[in-house]
């Protein structure tokens, strides 16, 4: 459905006399296929919104080729237009007609019977929680509410190949789950290929086949979100113990057991009575563990084990946390509208 080669994308600026290029994005190659739902992961400025818009024909590639729906970006650029729907992150420029007229005309831009657009946009105004807004114009709608419209109108025309920025930035949790309800729906239903860049990390885990990572431009890493994390990092063990004397023996006992090459004390995090270190196999490594504590008179106020995440991918990856890389911004949310969560940038809800 998706199969881009060496996507390049430079934007020159200038910077008092300076002129700078950006390579924004620099080589990437992708290859999606149909029914796929692919969850594109970044810091700020890594290039997503970039190579989504070469990819809808927004911006032509500075170097490379993409074809999308079989139908070249640059040669093709109606035929691809026609083939998709699209929902950017800062969503559409709303004329001042009513809401519900502006999802049937967008419909019927796309060749769309009136009376099938009005159907189909009151369907989707249900299951976007715009029940009762059909009349309202946009610019009297909240920035959450004028956030689902832009999804009815990226979706009115039951597209079967979707690209997605950000969709649920500035989203309540009630108003996202409904989205990713939508989306696993058009997969379901209709077959429909996603591709949706995204912060929540759990957003990403929840609803991709598989994840494409980008960092600085180029694509880090491509699989799905439980072979990127069996593959990187292992299950974080988090002990709580009843008194500071216990925690330096069982620091030493946590860290022998800690995943091959990052054993011993340096793997292992101490930070007041709790002790952690990754281990290979929690489920394996626990029981031999608190036979050992118990043997040895440790005694434990608590024991945890978080899976790893896909920003322990990252991490690994590239040395950063996908949350330390990002910028913390406060857009999204309009009147009336529960605040976006405290760093929408990303937000990690696995652990
Ligand atoms: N029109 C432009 N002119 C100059 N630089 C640009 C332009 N658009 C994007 N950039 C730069 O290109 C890089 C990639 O930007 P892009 O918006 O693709 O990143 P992103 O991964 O989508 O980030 P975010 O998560 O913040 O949306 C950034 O350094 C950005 O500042």
């Amino acid at each position: 459905m998706i199969q881009a080669r060496g996507l390049v994308q430079t934007f020159r600026s200038r910077e008092g006399r300076k002129k700078t290029e950006v390579r924004a994005v620099d080589g990437v190659d992708l290859d999606v296929a149909e029914g796929e739902v692919v969850g594109f992961l970044g810091p700020n400025g890594a290039g997503k919104t970039t190579t989504l818009r070469m990819l809808t024909t927004l911006l032509r590639p500075t170097e490379g080729t993409a074809t999308v729906a079989g139908f070249d970006v640059v040669t093709q650029s109606e035929q691809v237009r026609r083939s998709i729907g699209y929902v950017s992150q800062t969503g559409g420029a709303f004329s001042s007609a009513r809401a519900g007229d502006e999802v049937v005309d967008h419909g019927m831009l796309y060749g769309m019977r009136g009376a099938d657009a009005t159907r189909r946009g009151k369907e989707l105004f249900e299951q976007l929680d715009l029940d009762g807004l059909w009349t309202r114009m946009p610019k009297n709608m909240s920035g959450g509410q004028r956030r689902r419209l832009d999804i009815a109108m990226g979706l009115i025309h039951d597209p079967t190949l979707v690209f997605l920025d950000e969709p649920t930035t500035g989203l309540d949790p009630q108003a996202r789950a409904n989205l990713w309800e939508h989306i696993a729906d058009l997969r379901r239903r209709r077959g429909a290929t996603v591709f949706l860049t995204t912060h929540y990390l759990d957003e990403a885990d929840h609803l991709s086949d598989r994840i494409v990572i980008i960092d600085h431009g180029r694509i880090v890493a491509s699989d799905s979100a439980e072979n990127l994390k069996a593959n990187i990092s292992g299950d974080l063990v988090d002990l709580e113990l009843a008194s500071a004397g216990d925690v330096t023996s069982a620091a030493r006992r946590l860290g022998s057991m800690a995943e091959p090459g990052r054993g011993g004390a340096e793997a292992v995090e101490v930070d007041g009575f709790h002790v952690r270190a990754r281990v290979a196999q929690a489920g394996r490594a626990v029981p031999g563990l608190l036979a050992d504590l118990s043997r040895a008179d440790i005694t434990l106020e608590s024991i945890e084990v978080h899976r790893p995440t896909l920003d322990d991918v990252f991490l690994t990856l590239t040395g950063r946390s996908l949350r330390d890389a990002q910028e913390t911004t406060t857009d999204g949310a309009g009147p009336g509208e529960p605040a976006p969560p405290a760093t929408p940038a990303l937000v990690r809800q696995e652990q």
